[in-house]
Parts: C-alpha cells; sequence; structure tokens
C-alpha cells in the first residue's frame, strides 16, 4: 500500500485555545463518529482530565476525509498532552507527525506554551498550518494574532485558517489545508522495521499496549517485534486502528499509526520513544531521541489509616501499570509510619496521582511536601542523591549539595516586566535574556531552581500579573547552593515528614512563616504544644498552640447544648485527615504548610 494518501498530523496549542473542540468537529465533520456517539470531547478521555479540562494522555484517531479532489484520504490525528509536565510525550507525539495545526486563541494571542510547542515541532521538520481559533468572541482580533505568529514564531501566516470550533466555521479549510499542505509519510515499506512508540497504556486483558507510528517497514499479525531499548521480544497478538474505538487489522504498513498488543505484562516494557522493530529482520538503529522519563517531584503518600498500606502499595502498583513515569518505592516515617516516596514528572502529575488514589481506590491520604532532588557530596567522596529531606545525612558528612535548575521562560504583557524580574530574583533566579515579541508583549528567560518554581513561583507570577503572565520550563542540570535541612519540633520532638531543604539565607524566614502557619493550622488539643522550626541545633523560629477545649467551647457561651455537640463533631470529622505523631494531632494541610508560606 502506498503512503501517498496518509497525513500524520497534530494539533499543539497553549492550554484552553480549543485544540480538543477543534478536534471533536474534525471528527464529527467527518462522519467518523456519529454525532450521538461522541461523548462531550472524544480525546480527553480519562474522567479527571474532562473534569480539569487538560489532556494527560495522548489520544490518537483516524479520519476518514474525502477530499475536494475526489480522493479519500486517512488523517491520523495524533494528540499531544498539553501542560509542561509531559513534554517529552509531546515531542514523542510529534516525532510521529508530518504536519502540525498550530491553534493559537484569536483573543489570547500566542502564548509560552505555544511557543515551547511550536519550537519542537520546527526541530521535527513538521509542516505547520497556523489556524487562529474563536474568531467568534467578540474580543477576537485575527489581525493582530496573525501579525503576532509572524513577528513572534516567524511563520507565514497569510493563509493562517480563520476558525471557530463552537461554531463549526473553518472546519472543511483546516480538513483541506491538512491534506494540500501536510505531506504524505516518505514510502520506505522495503526497509527492515521501525516504529516509534509515542505512548502506551494498560489493558486488563490484552496487556500494555503500544501506541506507535512506522516509520520504516510495517509490523504484521503473528510477527515477533522486538523493543530495541529494552531489547525484549515480544509476539504480536493484535494490531488496531482508531475510529476512536480500536479495530483489529491484519497489518500496520508503513506511515500508518496504530497499537500494537503483544502480552506485555507491563507498560515498563513498553516504553514512549523506545523503537519497534522485527525480531527476524531487525534494524540496526533505534529511532532517535529516546529519552528515560525522569522525574522531577517527589513526595511521600502515607495512608491515615496504617490497614491501608497494602492497599496504596496495591494501587501504587495498578496505576504504575499504566504510567510508566510514576515512580514510588517504600519508605518509613518515624511521624507517619509506612509509606511511599513517589517520583512525578511535576506537580500536576502528582495532584493527578493523588487524586486518582484517593478517587479510584478510595483510600485516604497524608501526603508531605514535595521536594527535588538533590545531588549531595559527602566529605568520604561519596555522592548521594537525597530526595526527601528527612533522608540528608548531618552537615558534618556533607561536602557540598546542588540542586537542580531550570530555565523559565515567562511571557508577560510589559507592564508586568518588573514584577517578573522581582519575583525572579526573589525566588534566586539568574536573569539571562528579555525579549520584546511585539510592542505590548516580553518574554523574559531566567535561570532558577527548580524547588523555587515548585514552591509557589508559579501561584505568585499568576496572580502578580493577574494571570497574563504564561510560564514554561526545562530542566538544564545541577548547580551548588548552600542547602541546609530544616527541621520542625513538635512539643520538643522532630517531625521527620515536616523537615524540609532551604537555601541558608532562607532558613530564619521560611522557618518563622513555617512556624506561623503551623500555629493556624494545628489544632488546639489538651495542652500547649510548642512549635519550633531548627536548623541542626539552632532553634530559628518559636510559636505555641494554646490549649483547647475551653476556648473551643467558650465561644458557645455554655448555651445551646446542640451547638456545643455540632462543634465537637466538626473537630472530629476534621481529625480524618489527621495523624497522631506522638501526642500530637496534625492534620493533612500542616504537611502542605510550606507551600502555603509566604517569606
Ligand atoms: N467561543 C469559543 N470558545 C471555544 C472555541 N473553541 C473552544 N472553545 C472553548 O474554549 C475552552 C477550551 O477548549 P478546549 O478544546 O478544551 O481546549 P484545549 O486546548 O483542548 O485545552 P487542553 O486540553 O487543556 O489543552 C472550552 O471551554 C471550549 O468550549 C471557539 O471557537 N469559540
Amino acid at each position: 500500500m502506498s503512503t501517498k494518501k496518509i497525513r500524520n498530523f497534530c494539533i499543539i496549542a497553549h492550554i484552553d485555545h480549543g485544540k480538543s473542540t477543534i478536534a471533536d468537529r474534525l471528527i464529527e465533520y467527518t462522519g467518523t463518529l456519529q454525532k450521538r456517539e461522541m461523548e462531550a470531547q472524544v480525546l480527553d478521555s480519562m474522567d479527571l482530565e474532562r473534569e480539569r479540562g487538560i489532556t494527560i494522555k495522548a489520544q490518537s484517531v483516524r479520519i476518514l476525509y474525502k477530499a475536494q479532489d475526489g480522493e479519500e484520504y486517512i488523517l491520523n490525528l495524533i494528540d499531544t498532552p498539553g501542560h509542561v509536565d509531559f513534554s517529552y510525550e509531546v515531542s514523542r507525539s510529534l516525532a510521529a507527525c508530518e504536519g502540525a495545526l498550530l491553534v493559537v486563541d484569536a483573543a489570547q494571542g500566542v502564548e509560552a506554551q505555544t511557543l515551547a510547542n511550536v519550537y519542537l515541532a520546527l526541530e521535527h521538520d513538521l509542516e505547520i498550518i497556523p489556524v487562529i481559533n474563536k474568531i467568534d468572541l467578540p474580543s477576537a482580533d485575527p489581525n493582530r494574532v496573525k501579525q503576532e505568529i509572524e513577528d513572534i514564531i516567524g511563520l507565514d501566516a497569510s493563509d493562517a485558517v480563520l476558525c471557530s470550533a463552537k461554531s463549526g466555521i473553518g472546519i472543511p479549510d483546516i480538513l483541506e489545508a491538512i491534506v494540500n499542505k501536510v505531506p504524505a509519510p516518505a514510502d520506505k515499506s522495503d526497509q527492515p522495521t521501525r516504529a516509534l512508540i509515542f505512548d502506551s497504556r494498560f489493558d486488563a486483558y490484552k496487556g500494555a499496549i503500544a501506541y506507535v507510528r512506522v516509520q520504516e517497514g510495517s509490523i504484521k499479525m503473528k510477527d515477533t517485534i522486538r523493543m530495541m531499548h529494552d531489547k525484549k521480544d515480544f509476539d504480536v497478538t493484535e494490531l488496531g486502528i482508531f475510529t476512536p474505538n480500536l479495530v483489529p487489522v491484519q497489518e500496520l504498513p508503513c506511515g500508518s499509526v496504530g497499537c500494537i498488543a503483544a502480552s506485555i505484562k507491563n507498560v515498563a516494557d513498553c516504553h514512549v520513544g523506545d523503537t519497534v522493530t522485527l525480531a527476524n529482520n531487525p534494524a540496526t538503529e533505534p529511532l532517535p531521541g529516546y529519552r528515560k522519563a525522569v522525574s522531577m517531584v517527589y513526595c511521600g503518600l502515607y495512608p491515615t489509616e496504617s490497614k491501608d498500606y497494602e492497599n496504596l502499595r496495591d494501587a501504587l502498583e495498578k496505576l504504575q501499570l499504566n504510567d510508566a513515569a510514576l515512580e514510588y518505592e517504600a519508605e518509613t516515617s518515624l511521624a507517619l509510619g509506612f509509606g511511599f516516596r513517589c517520583g512525578f514528572l511535576g506537580l500536576l502529575h502528582m495532584d493527578v496521582i493523588q487524586e486518582r488514589l484517593e478517587r479510584e481506590y478510595n483510600l485516604t491520604l497524608i501526603t508531605t511536601a514535595p521536594s527535588v532532588n538533590y545531588k549531595v557530596y559527602k566529605t568520604n567522596g561519596e555522592m548521594l542523591e537525597v530526595d526527601n529531606p528527612a533522608k540528608l545525612p548531618p552537615p558534618t558528612e556533607i561536602d557540598y549539595i546542588e540542586e537542580p535548575y531550570v530555565k523559565a521562560t515567562t511571557i508577560v504583557p510589559k507592564d508586568f516586566v518588573g514584577t517578573i524580574m522581582e519575583l525572579s530574583q526573589d525566588k534566586r533566579g539568574e536573569y539571562q535574556s528579555m525579549e520584546y515579541l511585539d510592542e505590548t508583549r516580553v518574554s523574559v528567560v531566567y535561570h532558577l531552581p527548580l524547588s523555587e518554581i515548585i514552591y509557589d513561583y508559579f501561584d505568585k507570577l499568576k496572580s502578580a500579573t493577574k494571570g497574563y503572565a504564561s510560564l514554561d520550563y526545562e530542566l538544564i542540570g545541577y548547580k551548588q547552593s548552600p542547602m541546609v535541612k530544616m527541621d520542625i519540633l513538635l512539643n520538643g520532638d522532630p517531625v521527620d515528614a515536616l523537615s524540609i531543604i532551604v537555601h541558608k539565607d532562607r532558613a530564619a524566614t521560611r522557618g518563622r512563616a513555617l512556624a506561623e502557619k503551623l500555629k493556624e493550622l494545628i489544632p488546639r488539643q489538651m495542652f500547649e504544644i510548642p512549635i519550633q522550626a531548627a536548623v541542626g541545633t539552632k532553634i530559628v523560629a518559636r510559636e505555641t498552640v494554646k490549649a483547647w477545649r475551653k476556648d473551643v467551647l467558650a465561644k458557645c457561651y455554655g448555651g445551646d447544648i446542640s451547638r456545643k455537640r455540632k462543634l465537637l463533631e466538626k473537630q472530629k470529622a476534621g481529625k480524618k485527615r489527621m495523624k497522631s505523631v506522638g501526642s500530637v494531632e496534625i492534620p493533612q494541610e500542616a504537611f502542605m504548610a510550606i507551600l502555603k508560606v509566604e517569606d
């Protein structure tokens, strides 16, 4: 089969610019699915994704389109995740395509995330078709946005498709543009097979399923496939394409997009970015660009009820089957008991996993404050990677510590440049460059410690710029920093799960702020609870939670008994997500308090 009638494309867009809505319209217009079959937004399949309105895992769909030239084309739409945390998956999805729709909101214009994705697409030599969406909005200004696309990205936007996914305007033009502008895949069917895995999923019956783009050769039923990086062989049990429901096929020919089931027990054997070849005629080199997912953020997850430990382990195991980027290992905390240290791609990934554990597996969890991974060089010449503050060796054993740094690109209206600089400086940022994108907007680049980004940089950025700033960041390496461990003592005892690693110049202020915050969060108990923040043996802050009962009930003026009972019940309910540490009850919020403190 020739590849001439195939077009593989993806949609890149900033969050909320309308990627999913456009995908739905393309599917609807071509009759790929009947309207009644369409759930609202087919491509975002997970419940959580729908609720949060973001794409977490890529999906793809085959669209049959009869073009104006009278020919029928196979358009494979490969969906890309829409969040910074998942940029590696985006890059693999792009590598599976020849073209990309660049969707830009007609009112908002080009944003940081758009830029990051466009640069990725250009790196992969994709043909880019600009689409200006939401032209129905009263605030739409397509001409300004066209100009921005030309000035900022340097793409010719003169024949950008004007579209309103909401009302269906421009959808036929998008389909024609895909057929006419996106190149057909190169026909390399006579070469040894190489297929790129751009996504994977776990199916309880079929095992891990690889979503692939066949770059060279082909894959047939009953072939034995080989994962080139993992060097493992599997017998194909099923090949399929998505319409978007899975339809079995006998062959995935060169240029096509589809999925492979091969009784692969674990998604960890089916890495996004790996190359599939055939065991009886293997290719010599894998496709370029393979990278293992790296965790950026770590936290401890502990069941509030210790009897749930095994359930939590089972749940993590199941989630990991579907999500090769999730890492976990058992750990114990003096304060919290048995739990797991988990690694995530970013804060959103962490939130999503936490929420799924609670919702789908019915667990109540205590989560410790997120931490990054530090490289600790010890005086004995050893290097330790530490992602849990409680595990930092004593200062006498430490020669120096390195922390991860990111390159953070922020795009803001020019009035906010001062604010961004102040904020970044305050977060130990190092100024790199600034560029006027047009008369109104500026792109500012800083090198920042990852730990500052995960604390509250993004929230602060959003509030300081009234939501106008957009942020994109990538890991650039490690740098030496004078970091110290700060312990929190409750009632004189250090609580390991509350320890944090901070820059030594910030320890005193953070310690004071944290102690104050903890004082608000820890409910009064029968006795006074001193809260202390300490670096080594030096106490940097102290607060006291006063003893409770009479205070709480005092508010009732000794009167109405039902009111009293209600109050006590409210306190009891509040205890659900609490953990007794020694004699002190600590609520979940306390463990995350560090994220909420003001410097
Ligand atoms: N007025 C108007 N609203 C639109 C249009 N297209 C999409 N929207 C709305 O914009 C919002 C975001 O659209 P989505 O399609 O979910 O955006 P997305 O880019 O897929 O978002 P992510 O999945 O997070 O990347 C939704 O509320 C849509 O209803 C349009 O043409 N006009």
